[in-house]
């Protein structure tokens, strides 16, 4: 297999059949719904929370709620439905997570999407909990991750997963290269396009993007949406006060899996970090939109199916 990583790639033009970067179309469809931009904001405290996922459900993008605050998913999902919102929220697999299954399902309170979130996705215990959600909800759009292999990406899709999520490692505040030994870090593109290759359903590459060319790359290479952390974490709108250091300006981020979330020092694979402050999110998201037009627009089509083809080079293999 040969590995790289998003600076080693650069995706080749083809010709431009479009005459403003405005006509070109990025929107994606995950499940029964359609969205502006392919990504989603990583399901993490410091990244995400209700305030900003019914911004995000309301201005038609997709959000991923986070787990961190567990007693209160079931308020959620009745919440954005009362705003006549869609739900996506995160479960473990835990044992009380089998009672927040049971819970919704007994007052039909139906997420249109659920995130299975564990580090390790590939296991017999996510596997159980793919089973009972699609017993106990079967109209739930099931997202299922992290996994970094084909193997996992299709046991886990014939588990009844209907998407997975790949990244093990990638993540600006992971440590978990380091303190396993193990992962995707450093050659999250390459595991992307080795996942894809097991994946008859959608993926969404989840960690390492650092420039929103990522993007675009992240889509040639198998990817139906992006899930972004850090870049996506220190907005005017994210979690969290602003921080001062130095006259600049920041907000923290810190791991799902590090020891300011766990509260504990057992099994700790992430850490806090400051990212700089970049005012409102929507200047970030039109950024994006259109650094994604021009990317349709060098792939020489009218759409984000243009991307998924382009020839490629790896500079440094
Ligand atoms: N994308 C990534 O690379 C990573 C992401 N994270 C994020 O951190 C958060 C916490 O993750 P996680 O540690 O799964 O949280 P949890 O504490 O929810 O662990 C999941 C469950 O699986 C068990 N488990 C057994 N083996 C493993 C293993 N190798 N890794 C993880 N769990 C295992 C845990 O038991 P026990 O604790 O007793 O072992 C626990 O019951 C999640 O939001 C996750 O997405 C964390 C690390 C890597
Ligand atoms: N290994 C760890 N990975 C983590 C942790 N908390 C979150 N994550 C993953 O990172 C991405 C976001 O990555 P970024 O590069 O965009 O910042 C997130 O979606 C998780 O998959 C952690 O504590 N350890």
């Amino acid at each position: 297999m040969q590995v790289f990583d998003y600076d080693d790639v650069q995706l080749i033009p083809n010709k431009c059949i479009i005459e403003s970067r405005r006509e070109a179309d990025t929107s994606v469809t995950l499940g029964a719904r359609k969205f502006k931009l392919p990504l989603v904001a990583a399901n993490m405290e410091t990244v995400i929370d209700e305030s900003l996922a019914t911004w995000f459900a309301s201005n038609d993008y997709f959000y991923v709620m986070h787990r961190f605050k567990p007693t209160e998913r079931l308020n959620f999902v009745a919440d954005m439905h009362a705003k006549d919102l869609f739900a996506s929220i995160s479960v473990g697999i835990t044992k009380t997570e089998y009672q927040l299954i049971d819970d919704l399902a007994a007052k039909n309170l139906v997420p249109e999407y659920i995130t299975i979130d564990v580090a390790h996705g590939h296991s017999e215990f996510v596997i159980a909990m793919i089973h009972y959600i699609k017993e106990k909800l079967p109209a739930t759009f099931l997202i299922v991750g992290n996994l970094g292999t084909p193997q996992a990406v299709k046991e886990i899709e014939a588990a009844g997963a209907d998407a997975t999520k790949i990244g093990i490692g990638p993540g600006k505040a992971c440590i978990t290269k380091l303190k396993t030994g193990f992962g995707t870090g450093g050659w999250q593109l390459a595991a992307l396009k080795w996942c894809a290759k097991g994946a008859t359903k959608p993926i969404i590459a989840d960690g390492g993007i650092r420039e929103n060319g990522d993007i675009a790359k992240s889509i040639r290479f198998g990817a139906t949406m992006v899930m972004i952390g850090s870049r996506l974490a220190g907005h005017l709108e994210s979690p969290g006060e602003v921080v001062e250091e130095n006259n600049k300006k920041y907000k923290k981020y810190w791991g799902s899996a590090s020891a300011v979330q766990k509260g504990s020092s057992h099994n700790v694979e992430g850490r806090q970090l400051l990212v700089p402050y970049r005012g409102p999110i929507t200047d970030t998201l039109t950024e994006i939109k259109e650094d994604l037009q021009s990317s349709i627009s060098y792939a020489g089509g009218k759409d984000l199916s243009a991307i998924r083809t382009v020839d490629y080079v790896i500079l440094h293999s």
